[in-house]
């Protein structure tokens, strides 16, 4: 019997009678690793939609990152799975201010087994420093050469600072740094949660949603555990997406997470739309294409203003020196890993990009945001300085 059938058998012992799909394509997987981590977390008592698959999003690319895609027409609000508290790995005691390293500190402790089990497994199995806080010596410095002290994203050696200042860990340890990774690419704050964190980002596509707010006062997650749903409905082969920075969950990331602190966090580019902030010069808009003229296009969210734009027009001047500098060079002279070469360029003509819209764009200017409080800032697209305990306030520059 084929994993598809051996979860759907599970579950129908569960709560719910699932019947054996018509227009079923595949098992959920081609791969063994996901097929045991599905069925550990199925005998654990998770409930995953037998509609859903977990495969890679490119299936040509053997190393393409895997997603959630239905294999069957989903409708909205259906839940996608739910997994029980006991298979969350979180802090004894958690408060989003005081966020220790004790979840890391135990999905290394999973890692390191004698007999790791499935997820510990799946997660052994995912690239090693892929995202730039955990890059090489080599690639953080060529990166922060490219930022400079001036565009995002910056404080791309906080964590590893962190780890090794504040809570003394071996940062020579190579699982112990996959770990912290791990958590940091895959857990919200301090909860890791199995198959929810297989869930990638897209912010236009989007399609799924937490069933509660896990750090809601009224929630206790170790009663509650992790319930996701869709949100509209879902056709068969389309992947299930959640946002990583504006889902209903993400509160005071609206403000300031945008596609630099994706970048640095995940280790991707994201797709349009995307959110742009530029401390130095206070502008901060999102950009996507508009359907009709298939133009790019920036929205901003707080005024631009002349000032602004003319320092974004010099650091558009320093970013092609640096790309003249360095774009022709051999990668074997700077011994920077090629996954992370690739990955610098792809956020380089990002950048470039979208400050190249900003300037070009013929948005009124004015100087009122340089009115604004040092914390500048504010919920999307309005000037009203928001309550501090609505939104946290990013450290100001
Ligand atoms: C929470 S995990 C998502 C599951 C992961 N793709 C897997 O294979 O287990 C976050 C990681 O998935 C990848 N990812 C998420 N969304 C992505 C996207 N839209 N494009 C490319 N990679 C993405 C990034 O590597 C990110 O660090």
């Amino acid at each position: 019997m084929n994993i598809f059938f051996k979860i759907a058998a599970l579950i129908s012992n569960g709560r719910r009678k699932v019947e054996p799909l018509s227009d079923a394509k595949s098992t959920p997987t081609d791969d063994v690793l996901v097929s045991d981590l599905l069925m550990w977390l199925c005998e654990n008592g998770s409930h995953i939609h037998p509609k859903v698959a977990v495969k890679r999003i490119d299936e040509n690319d053997p190393n393409s990152p895997f997603g959630l895609i239905a294999i069957a027409d989903l409708d909205s609000d259906e839940v996608i799975c739910h997994i029980p508290p006991h298979l969350i790995i979180m802090p004894d005691k958690y408060n989003v201010d005081d966020n220790d390293c004790s979840t890391i500190d135990r999905v290394y402790d999973m890692m390191i087994a004698d007999k790791p089990n499935p997820w510990a497994r799946y997660l052994l199995s995912q690239p090693r420093r892929f995202t730039p806080e955990f890059w090489s010596d080599a690639g953080k410095k060529m990166l922060s050469e490219m930022t400079s002290d001036k565009l995002p994203p910056q404080y791309i050696n906080d964590t590893m600072d962190e780890l090794d200042e504040d809570y003394g860990r071996d940062t020579n340890d190579e699982i112990y740094l996959h770990a912290a990774m791990m958590v940091k690419s895959r857990a919200d704050y301090s909860f890791l949660v199995p198959f929810y964190d297989m869930t990638n980002h897209h912010n236009g596509k989007v399609n799924l949603k937490h069933e509660f707010n896990p750090f809601h006062d009224d929630i206790n997650i170790k009663e509650s555990g992790y319930t996701i749903a869709t949100t509209k409905p879902v056709s068969s082969g389309d992947q299930l997406f959640l946002s990583y920075n504006q889902g209903n969950i993400c509160q005071e990331y609206f403000d300031w997470f945008g596609t630099p602190e994706i970048f640095q966090a995940y280790g991707f580019v994201e797709d349009y739309p995307q959110r742009w902030l530029f401390d130095l010069a206070r502008v901060k808009f999102d950009l996507d294409v508009d359907e009709e003229s298939g133009k790019e296009v920036a929205t901003f969210l707080v005024p631009p203003s002349q000032r602004g734009i003319d320092m974004l027009k010099q650091e558009l001047v320093r970013l092609e020196e640096f790309s003249e500098k360095h774009r022709a060079a051999d990668t074997a002279d700077i011994h920077m890993p090629n996954h992370e070469w690739t990955l610098l360029w792809q956020y380089f003509d990002a950048l470039h990009n979208a400050i190249s819209r900003c300037v070009e764009s013929n948005e009124p200017l004015s100087d009122e945001i340089w009115d604004a409080p040092h914390d500048w800032w504010v919920k999307d697209g309005t000037m009203k300085e928001c309550d501090r305990e609505e939104h946290y306030v990013r450290r100001s520059v």
